[in-house]
């Protein structure tokens, strides 16, 4: 029997689920038995995992998925942890397991990450001495770090005499090999034209909120000068996309011969004012200035990835930021923990067409810092023009605006609803209508790609 294994889809939650559930069938008449049988993994917050790459489904020539990995990033940490690995017993002692476990540690280690940890049983053959077999060994379990999982045991009835936490150390990846970063998402908290520029742009004052959810771009370097792009990309020719245009910008500033292999997962619809392209070129930016050893500045980069598009800089930069200027001038803010539904309306609305709208408003008065803090500024000037061009919009907003203030994000197409929870986000997400696609984001204040390369430059680590 052949496998493979690859990212886990959304569409696949349930039958992950009865995986799980088949696989702790083995625990019967086990002491953990008890809490296995209560406690099992909600479908929910797997959703979430997936949406952000962290879960490997083993798949057979049916395409029936027979186990899955799945992993759990601790924000800021250099370690990550495996919240849970099942293969359905019918299908044990194939490898499947093992695959798995390779497959996580190999893009953790590609990801930056340091170490892998997890908690497991120490009296069962396919726990503990499994992941002895494979690297891992077992540590302090008083060590802090795993308090939270010790709590969460407890609560459970779990037995803590049984709970073995172990890890895994990664090593450093060698030049030449591929590396993986994160381009997350945006959304405009608000968006106000103030005028217009004798060239045309114009000048604006919005509130970019980074999200912790987006696209995925893998890099690997190359010494003969070449850039290529090894993903298809539907209507982006590879000259065209802005990971490779960033790249060639970049090049003046590298050392001879630095070229680079590049791969994207991408997940931002494209053309839905969450800034994807910008966020994807600001990625390549700021992870081949590290991997080149190019050795730009923080300011250099923005200002190259201000020639490739107005919302560039504030990816660069990395902190959710009141901007003003095209975009550029940029303000960072600690805004306040929030999580989102983001709806997409599948509907294309082009950018610049909208900009030059003669109703668009393009003398607002100015708004302040202070006028935003306390709710009073929200509006996005886009709106009423979106609204009155783009009906699937139109609709996606009075969808979402029955739960709350739905808000449309930069230029659109996608919408999106502030909530104080995420569990409350996913309860929204869930009823999401099939014309639309729902997805739950929480705010961050410093972006993933600089939590990403503060990881990859960690002590004893070579980027390049
Ligand atoms: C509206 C915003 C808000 O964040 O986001 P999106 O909806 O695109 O995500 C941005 O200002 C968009 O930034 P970005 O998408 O990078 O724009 P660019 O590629 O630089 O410009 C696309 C076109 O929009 C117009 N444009 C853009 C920015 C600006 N301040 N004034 C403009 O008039 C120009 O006609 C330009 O040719
Ligand atoms: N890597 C990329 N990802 C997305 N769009 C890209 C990329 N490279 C070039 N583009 C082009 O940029 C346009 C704007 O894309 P995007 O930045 O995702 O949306 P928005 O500006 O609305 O936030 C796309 O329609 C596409 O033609």
């Amino acid at each position: 029997m052949t496998f493979h294994i690859e990212r886990a889809r959304p569409d696949q939650v349930d039958a992950l689920c009865a995986i799980e559930r088949a696989a702790v069938e083995l625990f019967r008449g086990h002491r953990a038995w008890p809490s296995y049988r209560r406690v099992s993994v909600p479908p929910e917050v797997l959703r979430e995992a997936i949406a952000r790459g962290l879960v490997w489904v083993a798949v057979i020539g049916s395409g029936e998925p027979v186990g899955f990995v799945w992993l759990d990033a601790e924000e800021g940490g250099d370690a990550i942890g495996i919240a849970e690995m099942d293969v359905l017993p019918s299908h044990g002692r194939r490898g499947i397991g093992a695959a798995l476990l390779e497959h996580a540690c190999g893009w953790a280690r590609a990801a930056g990450y340091h170490r892998v940890d997890l908690g497991t049983l120490v009296d069962v053959a396919w726990n503990a001495p499994f992941y002895a077999k494979h690297g891992f060994t077992a540590v302090d379990k008083d060590d802090l770090r795993f308090a939270f999982a010790r709590e969460r045991d407890r609560e459970n009835g779990f037995p803590d005499d049984l709970r073995v936490f172990m890890s895994r150390p990664l090593a450093p990846l060698s030049p030449g090999e591929w590396s993986v970063w994160p381009a997350p998402a945006k959304l405009n908290l608000f968006l106000r034209i103030t005028g217009r520029r004798a060239d045309g742009y114009h000048e604006l004052q919005t509130v970019f909120q980074l999200l912790d959810w987006g696209d995925e771009i893998s890099l690997r370097v190359r010494h003969d000068g070449e850039v290529h792009r090894l993903t298809d990309v539907p209507e982006v020719p590879a000259d065209t996309d802005l990971v490779v245009r960033a790249a060639r910008l970049l090049q003046p500033h590298a050392p001879a011969g630095a070229g680079a292999d590049i791969e994207l997962v991408k997940r931002i619809p494209m053309g839905g004012g969450l800034g994807g392209g910008s966020s994807d070129a600001a990625t390549v930016l700021v992870a081949l200035n590290w991997l080149w050893g190019a050795g730009l500045g923080e300011d250099e980069l923005a200002d190259l990835g201000r020639q490739l598009g107005a919302d560039v800089p504030v990816f660069v930069r990395g902190r959710s930021a009141w901007a003003e200027g095209v975009g550029e001038k940029l303000t960072p803010l600690t805004l306040p923990r929030a999580w989102y539904v983001v709806l997409e309306p599948h509907e294309h609305v082009p950018t610049a067409a909208l900009f030059q709208a003669p109703e668009l408003t393009r003398n607002a008065p100015p708004a302040t810092i202070s006028s935003f803090a306390s709710g009073e500024t929200v509006e996005n000037t886009f709106t009423p023009v979106v609204r009155a061009r783009h009906p699937r919009v139109a609709a996606a907003l009075d969808w979402l605006g029955g739960f709350g203030r739905a808000r449309l994000s930069g230029s659109g197409a996608c919408v999106f609803l502030e909530t104080e929870s995420p569990e409350r986000a996913e309860a929204v997400a869930q009823r999401c209508p099939p014309r639309f696609t729902a997805h739950v984001a929480m705010g961050v204040n410093t972006s993933t790609l600089h939590v990403t390369l503060a990881r990859h430059r960690g002590v004893g680590r070579a980027g390049k």
